[in-house]
């Protein structure tokens, strides 16, 4: 038996939930996050009916996140009064006064993504520090993708080496059971993201891939920092 933890566990967010049957697998395996999306683009997308119905399902046993893109305040409102997150995720080119602006609003956790491809991407990790609550740093989607996010494309970790240990993020992008240990190894994330790595199929997420990512992300948290480990990049 190990001994007492010295750090807090790993954050675990599943994102994207859209059924009963895999929120409450996602609840029963102990995610301490589930993110409804409400992009309409995306497979994953669900309405604020829909929306409102799974988070009263929540019920307390996880935060809740709604996941925006470059959406406007009145919509925005919408999705608040329809769902009370705990969180609104901003996954567009928000800048960092959109953020604050948010924040002032609506008095919830902004957790605001940042697309990361190469070291340039870095600036815009240094300009949101500070301003959004927490950063969701993921692979930035390839040239002409349908979807800002939920791509299953990992970016290389290797790049986070340099980042302010202090600095509240979580890690995306591509992962899933087999490498999030790794990942969390590699950079010492306190927090993870998972779309695509626990579905089937776009938009159709499976319990027992929720179930195995949460369980690897829990042993990663106590796992040996891999020697390098680097995410194979896109
Ligand atoms: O997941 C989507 O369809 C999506 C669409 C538009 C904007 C953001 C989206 N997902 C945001 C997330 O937080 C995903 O979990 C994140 O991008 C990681 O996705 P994946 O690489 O598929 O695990």
């Amino acid at each position: 038996m190990s001994g007492p933890r010295s750090t807090p566990p790993v954050i675990v967010k599943i994102c994207g939930i859209s059924t009963p049957e895999t929120l409450e697998a996602s609840l029963g395996a102990g995610a301490d996050m589930i993110g409804f999306n409400f992009f309409p683009k995306s497979p994953r997308a669900v309405s604020l009916e829909a929306g409102s119905a799974l988070a009263g399902r929540v019920a307390g046993r996880a935060e809740i996140v709604a996941l925006t893109v470059d959406m406007g305040d009145d919509e925005i409102a919408a999705i608040v009064a329809a769902v009370r997150p705990d969180w609104l995720q901003l996954h567009g080119k928000e800048p960092p006064e959109r953020v604050a602006a948010l924040q002032d609003r609506f008095g919830l956790g902004v957790l605001k993504a940042i697309g990361i491809r190469g070291p340039d991407d870095l600036a815009e990790v240094a300009a949101h520090a500070g301003v959004a609550d927490r950063l969701l740093l993921d692979a930035k989607a390839p040239a002409g993708a349908a979807l800002p996010g939920g791509n299953g494309r990992v970016f290389d970790w290797s790049l986070l080496d340099g980042l302010d240990p202090a600095l509240p993020y979580m890690l995306s992008g591509g992962l899933d059971a087999g490498n999030v240990a790794e990942a969390i190894a590699r950079t010492g994330t306190r927090g993870v993201d998972v779309s695509s790595g626990v579905e089937t199929a776009p938009g159709v997420k499976d319990a027992a891939l929720i179930e195995a990512f949460i369980a690897a992300a829990r042993s990663g948290a106590d796992s040996v920092p891999a020697s390098s480990g680097e995410g194979t990049t896109t």
